[in-house]
């Protein structure tokens, strides 16, 4: 894994300037590479744990390159060499840098590109620096350079490897010991020593020490640190899971077939070894964790880093989505020794593969013939109570005029459309509310309706939890500038001047607007035409369609060109025409859903005639002809049933015209004529368009049209809007009353009580004298008191609550109490 390299680890102390007069040398430079530990009381650290040197690149500081420090001075070369050979007892690498220097510069630097994998802390100290042609020069013990480097070595970033906690190999393991016997280890005592705010990690043979007073961590270094956290605990857990699915799967089959878990290698010793390890693995990984982010919370919540931690976690969830990627992961881990060994068997395992999640049809290769929209028709006007003042007229009277009723939605036809793409973007549709009335007798006007443009062929049902296109069938659009109803909007409050009677000449009561219906829809375009063109993937369909119509669909030599099935309108003589459509591939196993899958076929069920295309380029037509009859008649038998003609394609090319007999003979056994054609040379093409043409001449007009038997069309054909006017027309007498016994709450329900109760305006005190009347003439009060409605008890009415009473006019009291009259007076 690599590793952030660590900042100029080295410089030349004041021996430097003692070889500033040498014109040109070869310098040895010996390096060590060594982790450091503070001893408790002492200052300095110490050079601790030294750690096989990786690989490591030298540069030089910028006062040594040519034209710096006062005088031409050439580097003429600059080689690092790392000694190859692996000898661990010899922990000082040599590395030979050749450089002729010419100056007073003073200061070399090198810099290690690679940290070593073991210790995220070790760092390098120059142990000699010598002219290879003269005298070695020492340069002082190196704690000393220690000290002059320490601020460098904390400027590195500190990263959490995924290795730092890892089991080691045997050299290293040896290293470490003989480092033991030369090194004391020495209990930091956090408590005593103030100044000490790290922690201490010492596994197996690795030791970590973190130095109090870090410098504090920018953003961007906490979310990198924070991000790696949190997927090596994604890779623990993950591996855990794996662990007990694993164990639980061959616990099972343990108890059914005795003896096979051992046989495996897994028995319970080593799951619970693994199970072991793998806590183990979480415990130490957290305690790392922590220690990086020293007092920080593991997760923060809503701090800036978090989000950026849940951006990184959406990025590592999508990382690891595919099944190789994870495998990979998985991999990784183990091999760093980190998680629970993988229990042998490799068995695959039924609900992994049931996890998996099944890929629909790509977004660009989606039609764009199924939609599901939302509909809401106009909510009435509200009527108002207003009373006539004008000079001269006493006792003007009520005049508080009614609400106007909400816009309908429609659904129209509209044949420059031909597909449902629209309705991507656009998905909701309503109708404008009434507007209320005023006074002087002055109704509101009626609400914008909503008209709803659709292709010709579009079927509207009603969306629902069943499976789609289960669903009831609402309209079905299948004429040119056809136009229908579909929902009905709300009907607009009564005013005032609507409730004068004789005995109450002066009325302060008003509705509110009825609230018009809403609904989710689901639409689904079957194209009218009279002719489709079916086939695998590249026959030729496309460019039968544009040779013989108008029509210009894309055409290529790839498969799926077609993504959206196109109509064409083919001349017949001068009278006559014959609409074509053009539809998208068809490939055998399209029923699991391969290739576009049976999306398109729906299309084909309102054609009357079938043309099949024959793709001649294809090694076996014959059997390519038999897959796309089978999935037609996978799809809708009715659909193999409709009479059809073979057009085999692509004549003009030598190949397909030698397998021409075959395949005529092969339909010929069948009963059925082809037809050969090039569509790319129009030769042929006269033929098939005669052909169907004459087909549908013999067929009874009309017969693709929507089938009037079924069960979907015969309750359609009652429409929304009737269903809704035949809503509205409920008695209020028909109510159910149902009871919950334990808190005493009484439900009414009755689609006439719940709209006359949603048409109540309640600011007006005569609106509740008269729902008490309604209650009383509609037996609800007498059904309750039947069924021992008791005083207190909470009894519901569609929106509204209220407390029953034994006495008749309590509310009425109550409410006259408080607002004597209607609440807002004038009106
Ligand atoms: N030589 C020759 N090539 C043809 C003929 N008809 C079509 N092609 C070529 O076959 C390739 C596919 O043609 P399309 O019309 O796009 O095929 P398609 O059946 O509509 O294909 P999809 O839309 O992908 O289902 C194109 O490169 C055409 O040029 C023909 O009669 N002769
Ligand atoms: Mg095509």
């Amino acid at each position: 894994m690599a590793v952030a390299p660590s900042h100029s680890l080295i410089s030349l102390p004041a021996a430097a300037p003692r070889l500033a007069a040498t014109s040109a040398h070869r310098f040895l430079l010996s390096v060590t590479c060594s982790s450091k530990r503070k001893k408790k009381g002492s200052k300095k650290p110490k050079v601790l744990s030294p750690v096989k040197p990786t690989k490591l690149d030298v540069s030089v500081d910028d006062d040594f390159l040519p034209g710096r420090g006062g005088g031409p001075s050439t580097l003429t070369a600059l080689q690092p060499l790392v000694d190859e050979e692996d000898d661990t007892s010899n922990l000082e690498k040599r590395f030979t840098v050749h450089f002729v220097r010419q100056g007073s510069s003073s200061k070399l630097s090198l810099a290690s590109t690679e940290q070593p994998k073991k210790d995220p802390l070790s760092y390098f100290t120059l142990a000699s620096f010598e002219p290879s042609d003269s005298e070695i020069v020492p340069l002082g013990r190196p704690e000393d350079i220690l000290d002059a480097d320490i601020d460098s070595i904390y400027d590195a970033p500190l990263l959490l490897d995924d290795t730092a906690y890892e089991s080691s190999n045997g050299d290293e393991q040896e290293s470490c010991e003989s480092l033991d016997e030369e090194y004391e280890w020495v209990e930091v005592d956090a408590e005593a020593d103030d100044n000490y705010n790290g922690d201490e990690v010492r596994g197996d043979e690795h030791v970590l020490y973190w130095e109090g007073d870090l410098p504090p961590m920018t953003k961007e270094e906490e979310s990198q640190i924070l991000f790696r956290i949190r997927k090596d605990l994604e890779r623990i857990n993950h591996k855990k899971r794996n662990l007990v699915k694993k164990t639980d799967c061959l616990n099972d089959t343990d108890s059914e077939e005795n003896g096979e878990g051992e046989e495996k290698g897994f028995d319970a010793d080593e799951e619970d070894a693994a199970f072991q390890e793998a806590d183990m693995a979480l415990s130490q990984f957290e305690a790392n964790a922590k220690k990086v982010l020293g007092t920080k919370k593991f997760v923060p919540s809503d701090s800036e880093s978090s989000r950026q931690e849940r951006a990184h976690d959406r990025l590592i969830g999508e990382e690891f989505e595919s099944e190789e990627d994870e495998s990979m992961f998985l991999k990784d881990y183990s091999e760093a020794g980190q998680g629970v060994q993988k229990p042998t068997g490799g068995e695959e395992f039924e609900d992994e593969e049931k996890q998996q999640p099944k890929r629909g049809i790509p977004a660009v290769m989606r039609s764009f013939d199924k939609a599901k929209i939302y509909v809401k028709a106009g909510n009435g006007g509200n009527g108002v109570v207003a009373f006539r003042r004008e000079k001269y007229v006493p006792f003007g009277g009520p005049s508080g005029g009614s609400g106007g009723r909400g816009g309908h939605v429609y659904v129209r036809a509209n044949s420059s459309l031909n597909s449902l793409l629209c309705f991507r973007k656009c998905v909701h549709f309503r109708a404008g509310r009434g507007s209320h009335g005023m006074g002087k007798s002055q109704d509101g006007a009626a609400g914008t309706d909503c008209y709803i443009d659709v292709p010709v062929g579009t079927i509207i049902r009603e969306a629902n939890e069943g499976t789609p296109g289960s669903q009831r069938v609402l309209l079905e659009i299948t004429k040119p500038n056809q136009c229908e109803l579909l929902i009905l909007g709300g009907r607009g409050g009564r005013g005032n001047a609507s409730f004068k009677t004789g005995r109450n000449k002066t009325p302060q009561l008003a509705e509110n607007g009825e609230e018009g219906a809403e609904m989710w829809l689901e639409l689904e375009l079957k194209l009218v035409a009279d002719v489709g063109i079916i086939g695998v993937p590249n026959a030729g369909k496309s460019t039968l369609l544009s040779v013989i119509s108008a029509a210009q669909p894309t055409i290529g030599a790839y498969p799926f060109t077609t993504l959206l099935p196109n109509l064409g309108v083919v001349p017949i003589g001068y009278e006559s025409t014959m609409v074509v459509a053009d539809l998208p591939g068809l490939l055998e196993g399209a029923h699991l859903g391969i290739g576009l899958g049976h999306e398109f076929l729906r299309h084909a069920e309102r054609c009357r005639v079938l043309v099949h295309m024959v793709d001649g380029m294809s090694q076996q037509p014959e059997q390519e002809f038999e897959a796309v009859r089978l999935e037609l008649q996978l799809f809708n038998p009715a659909l193999s049933e409709k009479p059809y003609i073979v057009a085999f394609n692509k004549m003009d090319i030598p190949e397909v015209a030698e397998r021409w007999p075959n395949f005529q003979e092969f339909l010929r056994q069948k009963g059925v004529e082809p037809i050969c054609i090039s569509a790319a040379t129009k030769s042929g093409v006269n033929d098939v368009v005669t052909k169907a043409y004459s087909l549908l001449q013999s067929l009874p007009l009309k017969s693709y049209e929507v089938d009037e038997d079924s069960d979907s069309w015969s309750n359609s054909k009652l429409g929304v809007a009737e269903m809704i006017r035949q809503q509205r027309s409920a008695p209020i007498s028909e109510f159910e009353i149902s009871r919950d016994r334990d808190s005493k709450i009484w439900e009414v329900r009755g689609s006439g009580l719940e709209r006359f109760i949603q048409m109540t305006n309640w600011e007006y005190f005569e609106a509740l004298t008269r729902f008490q009347h309604v209650l009383a003439a509609s037996g609800v009060n007498k059904a309750l008191k039947e069924q021992g409605v008791a005083e207190g008890d909470t009894v519901v009415v569609g929106q509204m609550e209220f407390i029953w009473h034994d006495s008749d006019d309590i509310m009425a009291t109550d409410w006259k109490r408080g607002f004597r009259g209607s609440r807002i007076w004038p009106h």
